[in-house]
């Protein structure tokens, strides 16, 4: 797979987020997004799975054969900084929700419940309300979502958020699977995570001084 961005934009109302951001990256890379609070890193991760329009730039993706996917969007998982369940059904409902719902896209086939679970280190508490995790605990079973059901890239917010130091191995070690199977990664961290191939972008955001406005 090859995922190209050119001169991508962002507007959050009237301002300017970012602008003329650009990259390239091949099955199995990492793009890791740095940069200061506000930056953009978010919103970037945001355009590029779909939910924000950006207002220029272009993003293209292609499967190993050449071919053009539809859109980027329906071949990621995006994890931003909510989990996504519903705290009030059991984490299997959530888990049988998100599998049935996302269903499976060329290239591979999700995990089973179970073992999408025991990959998150949680299969004990797969009967209880989501409500009922804690915080970490939450994650992970979020984490478990993207395994549930295939998806070539995973665009992945701050992923790390909330868990101690073993957690964070363990999700770190899962998204060096994905990318060994030729999956792709793009995420926001501020803890430095030890993924495959790495490509940094620092996102610089805009900081106007007082001279610039005149
Ligand atoms: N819905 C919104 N409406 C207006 N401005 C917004 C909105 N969401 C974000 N912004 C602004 O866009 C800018 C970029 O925010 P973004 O969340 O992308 O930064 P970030 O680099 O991810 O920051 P952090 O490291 O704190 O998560 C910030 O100035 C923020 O206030």
């Amino acid at each position: 797979m090859r995922l190209t961005a050119e001169n991508l934009s962002a507007h959050r109302g009237e301002d300017l987020i970012f602008s003329n951001i650009s990259f390239d990256l091949q099955g199995g890379e990492a793009l890791v997004l740095t940069g200061r609070n506000g930056s953009g890193k978010s919103t970037l991760l945001r355009v590029l799975a779909g939910l924000l329009k950006p207002p220029s730039g272009s993003v293209h993706l292609s499967y190993k054969d050449g071919r053009q996917a539809p859109n980027l969007a329906e071949e990621a998982h995006y994890l931003g900084h909510r989990n996504a369940m519903k705290p009030e059904l059991t984490v299997r409902e959530n888990l049988a929700f998100w599998k049935s719902f996302f269903g499976d896209r060329e290239g591979g086939a999700g995990f089973s419940i179970g073992d999408a679970a025991a990959m998150v280190e949680l299969e004990q508490v797969l009967h209880l309300p989501f409500a009922y995790l804690s915080a970490g605990q939450q994650r992970r079973m979020a984490f478990a979502k993207l395994l549930v059901a295939y998806r070539p890239v995973w665009i992945l917010d701050e992923p790390t958020a909330a868990l101690d130091v073993k957690a964070e191995a363990l999700l770190a070690s899962l998204m060096r699977d994905h990318q060994s199977q030729g999956g792709m990664l793009l995420a926001a961290t501020h803890q430095p995570l030890e993924l495959l191939n790495v490509k940094p972008l620092e996102m610089k955001g805009f900081e106007f001084t007082a001279e610039e406005w005149e």
